[in-house]
């Protein structure tokens, strides 16, 4: 069955599920009509059935007509929707692929009582302009799952294959890091301001140097400090300016707010039962 062919349900039609049905079908290899979102509210789907996909009330339903099944809810509202699906999967049919938070995939097969295939994807929210980075990790999927699930992401964005155990650490450092970076963006916009552009200017141009920053990055596959090295002149004011961040701790909080997160993560499905 080629990807087009597939049935998809996408439990939990919110931030993620939305932006991922969109980025699949902008990428041109999924039809909106064979994706189902999934939510209680459903009439906050209507904009996507105006769009053509399907949208549902009903996992079980949902999870019955596809072929694969994408977990999109929050960690607190997991084992409710895995209770409520649970006699609708097909183990030798259905595939999962679940983006939620601190849930590993023994912790799924264990809800559901059944041996199905699980792959942990971990994207970001730049998945809605095909941008995102997505961490892939599985215990359990065939090769040819851990292909369709890479290539479903790839359409999207980067992939890369992890460890299951480094998903915590995955989600801190690109799932929680578009909001670090988007801070920090804003953090310098606000510096443009005071030093004398209006806000809309400045947080042009601060994006779109923090655009030029990753795409140098990205392109020579170089280290920042290589790049840094390019902008500091002797005795010049980047130099002052970076050193001014990092007496003031600018490193260091990125890196204890990443490890903050990674904590945070892998805890957020067991604390909450
Ligand atoms: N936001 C992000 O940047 C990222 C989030 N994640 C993970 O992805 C998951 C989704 O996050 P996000 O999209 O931001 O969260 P949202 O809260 O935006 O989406 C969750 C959706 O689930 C729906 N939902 C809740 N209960 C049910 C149910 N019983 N049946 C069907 N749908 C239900 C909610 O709608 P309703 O209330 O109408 O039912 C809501 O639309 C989380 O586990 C999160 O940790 C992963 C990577 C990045
Ligand atoms: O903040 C959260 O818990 C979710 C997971 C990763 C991004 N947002």
């Amino acid at each position: 069955m080629s990807e087009l062919n597939k049935k998809i349900a996408i439990l939990g039609g919110g931030n993620m599920g939305i932006a991922l049905a969109k980025g699949m079908v902008a990428a041109g290899k999924y039809r909106a009509e064979d994706i189902t979102l999934t939510r209680r509210n459903t009439k906050l789907l209507e904009p996507m059935v105006a769009q053509g996909y399907r949208a549902s009330s009903n996992n079980a339903l949902a999870v019955a007509e596809a072929d694969i099944i994408v977990l999109s809810i929050l960690p607190q509202q997991l084992d409710s929707v895995l209770d409520t699906i649970s006699e609708s999967i097909d183990p030798s049919r259905h595939l999962f692929i679940s983006i939620v938070t601190g849930v590993a995939v023994t912790d799924i097969i264990s809800r559901i009582g059944k041996v199905v295939e699980v792959v942990r994807a971990m994207p970001n929210t730049a998945i809605a302009i095909q941008q995102s980075m997505t961490c892939i990790a599985s215990k359990n999927a065939s090769p040819q799952n851990m292909e369709l699930v890479k290539e479903i992401f790839s359409a999207v964005g980067e992939t890369v294959e992890i460890e299951e155990e480094l998903m915590s650490s995955a989600t801190a450092l690109v799932a929680c890091g578009i909001a670090f970076f988007l801070r920090s963006i804003r953090a310098a916009a606000q510096g443009g301001t005071e030093i004398g552009f209006h806000a809309g200017d400045a947080l042009r141009m601060a994006a779109q140097t923090a655009k030029g920053a990753a795409s140098l990055l990205l392109h020579f596959g170089s280290h920042p400090e290589n790049e840094i090295d390019k902008v500091t002149s002797p005795k010049g004011c980047t130099i002052a300016g970076l050193n001014e961040m990092e007496h003031n701790g600018f490193s260091s909080a990125m890196i204890k707010g990443i490890r903050t997160s990674a904590q945070k993560a892998e805890k957020l499905y067991t604390d909450d039962k």
